[in-house]
């Protein structure tokens, strides 16, 4: 029997808008009647350049808000792979060494893929791999009071460094870049990662998109 071809969701927007917790809500919700072939989630932030032959000075100094600073081709790449129901072997990135790590993570193709990162829809290449674009359209103050609290306990920074941070790059490449990309999306969603309407409605899509028999 023919596989079917995987089903790649875009779950876009800006920095601490609930992403994550909006993908792993679907997923951790799915993934008992799905099974670990059914669905799974990939994350843009691994396909961040490495950065290994800068100093940490120069690392803190890059501007991880603009498009430049991920490698899209890879993660374009590596989509097409999967659509093709191809394994990859994704990167590993560190927040705390602005690195990536020296291991990659095996990734086999599921039925439903999610994809999350700030910036999936900015990209056309990118925009062309996904079947689905969700946009979390959470007010930026929302944003910078949960990147504040979750970046001081998970990513060891300082209140200074994450204001600056906000400051320098965080803030204008959102009006440069993320806002403007949410005229790509299907689907905009408020209230962030615990909107239960939304989990629920794209569950329901999942599940109708899981059921339908393989591609002739
Ligand atoms: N609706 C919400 N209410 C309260 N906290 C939330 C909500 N959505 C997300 N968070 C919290 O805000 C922080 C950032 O959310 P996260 O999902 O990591 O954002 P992103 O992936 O978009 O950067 C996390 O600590 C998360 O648990
Ligand atoms: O080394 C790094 C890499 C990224 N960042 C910041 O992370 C966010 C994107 O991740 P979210 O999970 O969507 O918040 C981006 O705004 C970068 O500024 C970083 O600080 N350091």
């Amino acid at each position: 029997m023919k596989p079917i071809k995987p089903t790649i969701i875009a779950i876009a927007g800006p920095s601490a808008s609930g992403k994550t917790l909006f993908a792993k809500t679907i997923h951790d919700e799915l993934i008992e009647e799905l099974g670990e072939s059914g669905i799974s989630i990939i994350y843009e932030d691994a396909y961040y350049r490495d950065q290994s032959h800068l100093s940490m000075q120069e690392r803190e100094q890059t501007n991880y808000d603009h498009p430049s600073a991920f490698e899209h081709e890879l993660l374009s790449e590596h989509l097409n792979k999967l659509t093709k129901n191809q394994t990859i072997n994704s990167p590993v990135y560190c927040y705390k060494t602005h690195t990536r790590l020296n291991e990659s993570k095996i990734f086999s193709p599921t039925k439903i893929i999610l994809v999350e990162g700030i910036l999936l829809l900015s990209n056309k290449e990118l925009r062309e791999c996904f079947d689905i674009k969700v946009y979390m359209d959470t007010p930026l103050d929302i944003c910078l009071i949960r990147r504040i609290k979750r970046d001081l306990v998970e990513r060891n920074r300082s209140i200074e460094s994450v204001t600056n941070q906000y400051l320098a790059t965080v803030r204008p490449m959102y009006y440069q870049f993320i806002e403007p990309s949410k005229a790509w999306a299907d689907i905009v969603i408020t209230r962030g990662g615990k909107n239960r309407m939304a989990i629920e409605v794209i569950k329901a899509k999942i599940r109708q998109l899981s059921q339908l028999p393989p591609q002739q």
